[in-house]
């Protein structure tokens, strides 16, 4: 980090689950670092603002694990975005129809999924029951077609998302504007919808940090773990 700081003017976007903390059996059991929140912003400072967190997570359901954040962040795979001060980013995300919503959840509910409602779409998690992926994520697929939506397949959950929900135009939209335009962009990031990320870091100059085990196309670095992308941000 203090070698590409001193290189020229750096922007860092960091992916959430399984990146800045460990992947749990069900979303609300992750188990946040104490005063992570903390040690970003001092990031944020060291980078002179340019510091954006990029999670599939809902942005109230990203700072319900952080609290207040102050950071820039990406909520929704990149489709609902804040500034440090809270102010938006482009447009905010638009949630699925009611009946889409029932049709989802009375899917989960047969088949024994959780059911995460997000500002634009919906998960079905079935990482408790691997063997279901095949049908869940058919169900999906079957499910956004002639909807307008589409899928994404990520660490036990198919999702269900508006199209231009990605980690690709969150990049983008962050590099439009100050402090982050010309500088040379990282995205660190451990799951399939991070690889939109890389290519967003890769448009503007910049590379991709893949963590953990999953073979990424695109980046141009691993890191082995979560607790890896600590110490290289010098988090600890
Ligand atoms: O882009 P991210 O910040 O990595 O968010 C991706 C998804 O993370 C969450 O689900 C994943 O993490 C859960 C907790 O570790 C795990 O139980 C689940 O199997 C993973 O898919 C979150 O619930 C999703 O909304 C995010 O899209």
């Amino acid at each position: 980090m203090a070698q590409l700081i001193a290189e020229g003017p750096l922007a860092l976007f960091l992916d959430f689950d399984g990146t800045l903390v460990e992947i749990a059996p069900s979303p609300g059991d992750i188990d946040v670092p104490e005063g992570l929140a903390d040690r970003l912003r001092g990031l944020r400072d060291r980078l002179d603002g340019r510091l954006a967190l990029v999670s599939g997570r809902a942005l109230d359901d990203l700072e319900m694990h952080l609290g207040p954040c102050e950071l820039c962040r990406a909520g929704s795979h990149g489709a609902s975005r804040l500034l440090h001060d809270g102010s938006r980013l482009g447009e905010a995300p638009e949630g699925l129809p009611d009946d889409a919503v029932a049709e989802l959840r009375a899917y989960a509910e047969k088949h024994d999924l959780y059911y995460e409602t997000k500002s634009h779409g919906g998960a079905l998690h079935f990482r408790k029951s691997p063997e279901k992926r095949e049908a869940t994520l058919a169900f999906a697929r079957n499910f956004a077609e002639g909807r307008e939506l589409c899928v994404t397949s990520g660490k036990g959950v198919a999702e269900i998302v508006r199209h231009g929900a990605t980690k690709e135009a969150a990049v983008e939209a962050f590099m439009a504007i100050e402090p982050f335009t010309g500088t040379t962009p990282v995205f660190i990031g451990d799951d399939v919808t991070d690889e939109d990320g890389f290519a967003g870091a890769i448009e503007f100059g910049g590379f991709g940090v893949a963590v953990g085990d999953r073979i990424s196309d695109k980046a141009r670095y691993r890191l082995a773990s979560v607790t890896a992308v600590h110490n290289w941000l010098e988090l600890e």
